[in-house]
């Protein structure tokens, strides 16, 4: 059996060839209800559908919040496997946020649950809490390398109260979120052309020049759109990093729907915002 092909690997060539752009699908109550649809399965249905329509064969990456999901139950989990495979299917990559994080013995059955290949929700990549412990991470770690898939792990999150946990101080003088970071470079270490273990890091976060960002991997960043920031922002944010950024944007370009055509051009003026921040210009 060939090797899977690492996530890194796919996501440089998808931003490459569709521009960073990572649509959240986040069912909000409110947006289904802006959108005419009632707070139930087959609003939560239409909606995820529409998402996947408008955007899966454009954007590099969507990235489905499970929590709106699972407030549905079974029912809603089954129209989350179902927007996942049909992403996947049209050509997007998809990032599963679960934000998932626990003892490793319970770690490895989260990984199980998402980047085993046979698992109903496999995903190119997952969120993950390395907040008790990055080690703790390490069976979602092992399963990701074996699966091509990837993780995300939450580093410098876009929400104010993050700050008090991440920016902490260890008995060494380093900084909770610069240990993360140090431990995803290592993880991405000599990986061609990028590595598959990325960070979020937020885009409302101002000036990280005290963080290496310099991970050789993606760098996930929310915040653009509802919570403040600007793609004209990233430079500034994420500095040298930059070309590694993957701007999540979810109400932003939600709020546009249901119109697909709408959501498409949303989602395309913030592609090319994006385009011409990072080109520097
Ligand atoms: O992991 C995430 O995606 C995430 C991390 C973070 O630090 N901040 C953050 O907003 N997110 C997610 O990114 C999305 C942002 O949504 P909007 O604020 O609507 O663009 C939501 O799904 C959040 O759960």
């Amino acid at each position: 059996m060939t090797a899977p092909e690492p996530f890194g690997v796919r996501l440089r060539r998808a931003m490459d060839e569709r521009g960073p752009l990572c649509v959240g699908i986040d069912p909000h109550a409110s947006l289904l209800a802006e959108w005419g649809l009632a707070d139930d399965v087959a609003g939560l249905e239409r909606f995820s559908r529409t998402v996947v329509e408008a955007m899966a064969d454009r954007v590099a990456v969507l990235k489905p919040q499970s929590a709106f999901f699972e407030r549905f139950g079974s029912r809603g989990l089954a129209v989350l496997e179902k927007s996942v495979q049909e992403a996947r299917a049209a050509g997007a990559l998809v990032v599963m946020d679960a934000k998932r994080g626990d003892i490793g013995s319970t770690m490895a059955a989260y990984a199980e649950a998402f980047l085993h290949p046979d698992a109903p929700l496999f995903s190119d990549a997952l969120t993950v809490s390395p907040y008790l412990g990055y080690g703790s991470l390490g069976p979602a770690v092992a399963l990701a390398r074996e699966s091509g898939a990837g993780l995300f792990v939450l580093a410098l999150t876009s929400n104010p109260e993050g700050g008090e946990v991440q920016h902490a101080l260890r008995a060494d003088g380093r900084s909770v979120a610069a240990t993360v970071l140090a431990h995803l470079a290592a993880e991405n270490a000599g990986q061609e052309p990028l590595g598959s273990f990325g960070a979020v890091v937020g885009a409302t976060l101002g000036d990280l020049s005290g963080y290496d960002l310099d991970i050789n991997g993606p760098l996930l960043a929310p915040g653009i759109g509802a919570q403040g920031a600007t793609p004209a922002d990233l430079p500034a944010v994420f500095g040298t990093a930059v070309g590694n950024v993957v701007p999540n944007v979810s109400r932003g370009v939600l709020r546009h729907g249901p119109d697909v055509g709408a959501l498409r051009a949303a989602a395309g003026r913030f592609a090319e915002e994006i385009r011409t921040a990072v080109a520097g210009g």
